[in-house]
């Protein structure tokens, strides 16, 4: 089995390459959405989580809160550090159970959506890693749009992983999605198509 991490900066447009993937038909592991999973009412995660940052990061529904543990996070690199290192380790086994069924099911080629994985890379394996890359500009635009934040907000995000400049210089596969949706789908073609001849 052969698996493509597919990797970027926030709001430059992993979430659109691995929907187009899907389309097509391949399987597809997102660590966003696994880190959903380890943070539900019950998990380990969750319960690592209120531990050390108290039950304020709780909805009264018992749900974790986002948007309170986002702005905890989100420019401040110590709770960021603390956070990964307890959900990290849960995702990556996750991946692991994901990747252990695909291979299972006989599965050629899988994609793995790991948005730090060049921050995280000892945590997550991959065949080769596609970078899907805008320049900065219109990622702040693009995330300020998506998520309806100030400029100031925006920018820590940003600030918050490495550099998609510098990521791209990484990636063995630059996928660039600064034009139509079109055309990023088009290299998305070529690219399978090279994997698979
Ligand atoms: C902080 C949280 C609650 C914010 O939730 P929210 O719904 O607002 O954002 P969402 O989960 O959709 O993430 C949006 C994007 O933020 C960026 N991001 C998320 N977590 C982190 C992090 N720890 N460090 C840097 N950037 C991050 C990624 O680009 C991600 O695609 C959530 O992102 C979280 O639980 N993060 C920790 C787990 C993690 O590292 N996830 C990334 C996948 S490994
Ligand atoms: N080629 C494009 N043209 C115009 N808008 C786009 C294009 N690609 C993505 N977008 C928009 O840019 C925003 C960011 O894209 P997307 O959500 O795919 O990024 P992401 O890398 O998955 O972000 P995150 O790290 O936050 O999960 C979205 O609102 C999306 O609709």
């Amino acid at each position: 089995m052969y698996a493509v991490v597919i990797t970027g900066s926030i709001a430059t447009g992993k979430s659109t390459v691995s929907a187009y993937i899907q389309q097509l038909g391949y399987p597809l592991l997102d660590t966003d959405v696994l880190a959903r999973v380890v943070v539900e009412p019950g998990h380990q995660g969750l319960a690592q989580l209120v531990e050390r940052f108290g039950p304020e990061i709780l909805q009264a529904d018992g749900q974790l809160d986002r948007a309170a543990l986002g702005e905890m996070l989100f420019g401040n690199p110590a709770v960021q550090a603390e956070v990964n290192a307890i959900l990290h380790p849960l995702i990556a086994e996750e991946v692991q159970r994901g990747l252990a069924r695909l291979e299972a099911a006989g599965e050629p080629l899988v994609f793995i959506d790991v948005p730090l994985y060049y921050e995280t890379k000892a945590d997550f394996p991959g065949d080769e890693v596609w970078v899907v890359y805008t320049p900065e500009a219109m990622q702040l635009e693009r995330l300020i749009e998506r998520n309806h934040l100030t400029e100031a907000q925006a920018r820590s995000r940003m600030a918050s992983q490495l550099s998609i400049e510098v990521k791209r210089t990484y990636a063995d596969v630059v996928i660039d999605n600064s034009g139509s949706l079109t055309q990023t789908y088009q290299q998305v073609d070529e690219q399978i198509q090279r994997i698979q001849t």
